[in-house]
């Protein structure tokens, strides 16, 4: 053998070659190269036979039928196989969208715009990890599911990365893949799901669902979160602090709440005391909702909240006696709510007296209540401890647009305007729009509050008014048959077309200027 044209044996002893060298036949590589190509083919489709076994599994079926029954049979199955499909889609729509249509506008949808940058993309945003033998270790995309608005990669994290790790990277992710916004919820252990939206379905206004004639105290749907799921508010054993500025939408996350809560405050389940400072501007249109009401006089406003706190105390001892320890509402213990609006006219600028009276008697609902049915709910624009000193007594907190980004933490807790509660950004002409936490997501989730105009409010009160109130309740401002008007707020943005079609929620839930009710 000869290297750059010198006899190998002659190198020997030279100092230039060290090692023999073996030969191997062409005959041999050749089969070699493609056993060992084969090898790794069959091994991805192994691998995605087992990912996209929805499809691997019929196919398999077909394959087996055609090759035990003939060419016939395999087409009268796949034909049942497609009318089954069909009697599906038409008669439970959403089980098909979220069984059919999301995996596979998923893999659509990952092979299409996200595998052949995934491995650019973790890169640059510094979440792939080398080991010293140069072997590049990639987060692995384990299952993608799409709607026309959301693409969800669930994603397995590399040993040692933490969900807060990606969330770090969203907004790197975002740009990648040209999505509207990024964001990054905890799935398990090791697991996370990367979620990149591709559509704003919240620039649309958010219509009312009709209220359960039953309501789930613990789940009302009161807004609609932009990955088209309902937003579902606890109100039992939970207070609720709403903070957000001027024209922010506080007043549509009070009305959707009532709304959800309606049926059951006139079934005398519920039971609603509105304080109202701004003198009834945002209370009084749905006054027959509320059993207490106090909105012009300060001295009203102290005493009510002064005999919620009675109330509660005799409960408190009556179900003490009774021996119960889990407080279950009934006509004869109500889930009692108080609504306080422009909470920081009470607490920062009444008077000194007025102030020292409501701050007792607020703060011995918000550490006591919970336990014994009495919840309160209170908006305020300015989240500061000057102004609210006992704001971390508030138990469930909502962030809509607030004045400063410094604000946000406040409200949503340490770290929240980190992992993308961005709510100084919230555009004003998107009132209704916030933040809130929801259960098992490590980030603060963007939803936006359904929005009933004066009417919706006053039909309201008069379909539902309070068991005291009945004698007096409002007369619909519309026939009760026709179909929900909803006065669109002038918000000087064109809304644009969305095109969604098989998502539920949105169907039923947003609506444009110029629909059909
Ligand atoms: N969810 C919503 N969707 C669409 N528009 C909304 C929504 N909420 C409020 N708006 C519009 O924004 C306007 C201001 O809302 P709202 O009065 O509730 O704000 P606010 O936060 O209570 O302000 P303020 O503290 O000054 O009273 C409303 O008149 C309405 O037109």
């Amino acid at each position: 053998m000869l290297v750059n044209g010198t006899r190998v044996e002659d190198l020997a002893g030279t100092g230039l070659t060290t090692k023999q060298r073996y030969v191997i036949p062409l005959w041999v590589t050749i089969p070699l190269f493609l056993l060992k190509h084969a090898s790794r083919a069959a091994g991805w489709l192994i691998r995605q036979a087992r990912v996209y076994w929805g499809l691997s599994v019929p196919a398999l079926v077909l394959l087996m039928i055609w090759a035990r029954f003939g060419r016939l049979a395999a087409i009268t199955a796949l034909t049942w196989w497609l009318l089954l499909g069909l009697v599906w889609a038409y008669r439970w729509p959403a089980s098909f969208n979220t069984s059919v249509m999301q995996p596979c506008r998923g893999v659509w949808r990952w092979w299409t715009t996200y595998r052949r940058r995934w491995h650019p993309a973790m890169d640059g945003t510094g979440l792939t990890r080398t080991t010293p033998d140069r072997e590049v270790y990639v987060p692995a995309v384990t299952r993608v599911r799409s709607t026309r608005v959301v693409d969800t990669l669930h994603v397995r994290l590399l040993h040692g990365q933490t969900p807060a790790d990606v969330a770090a990277r969203a907004e790197g992710l975002r740009h990648v893949y040209g999505a509207h916004r990024c964001s990054v919820i905890e799935d398990g252990p090791g697991r996370v799901r990367v979620l990149f939206y591709s559509k704003d379905p919240l620039r649309r206004l958010v219509v009312p669902q009709v209220p359960a004639a039953a309501p789930v105290l613990n789940g009302l749907p009161v807004a609609l979160v932009e990955d088209g799921e309902l937003f579902l508010l606890c109100v039992k054993g939970r207070h609720v602090l709403i903070a957000g500025a001027s024209g922010a939408g506080k007043g549509s996350v009070i009305w959707s709440t009532v709304l959800a809560l309606a049926p059951a405050v006139a079934a005398g389940t519920v039971r609603l005391r509105g304080v109202d400072p701004k003198g009834g501007m945002e209370l009084y249109p749905g006054r027959a909702l509320f059993a207490e009401y106090a909105d012009e006089d300060l001295g009203d406003m102290v005493a009510l909240l002064e005999r919620a706190v009675a109330d509660m105390n005799n409960r408190k001892r009556r179900l003490k006696a009774a021996g119960v320890r889990v407080f279950t509402p009934s006509v004869e213990d109500p889930l009692e709510v108080i609504l306080v609006d422009e909470l920081a006219f009470l607490t920062a600028y009444a008077p000194k007296d007025v102030k020292l009276k409501v701050a007792a008697a607020l703060q011995v609902l918000l550490s006591q209540g919970r336990a014994v049915g009495f919840t309160v709910i209170a908006a305020l624009q300015d989240p500061r401890k000057e102004v609210l000193p006992f704001r971390d007594l508030f138990t469930y907190r909502i962030a809509l647009r607030l004045a400063e980004d410094s604000h946000v933490d406040m409200v949503l807790g340490d770290g929240a305007l980190d992992r993308g509660a961005a709510c100084h950004l919230i555009p004003a002409s998107l009132p209704g729009i916030g933040y809130v936490h929801v259960e098992g997501a490590h980030e603060p989730v963007r939803v936006r509050f359904a929005y009933l105009s004066d009417d919706d409010i006053v039909d309201m009160a008069s379909q539902w008014p309070a068991p005291e109130n009945r004698d007096w309740a409002p007369t619909p401002t519309r026939d009760a048959d026709a179909p929900v008007r909803v006065e669109l707020p002038d918000t000087g943005e064109d809304a644009g077309p969305l095109g969604l079609g098989e998502s539920c929620p949105f169907r039923f839930w947003t609506r444009r200027e110029g629909d059909d009710a």
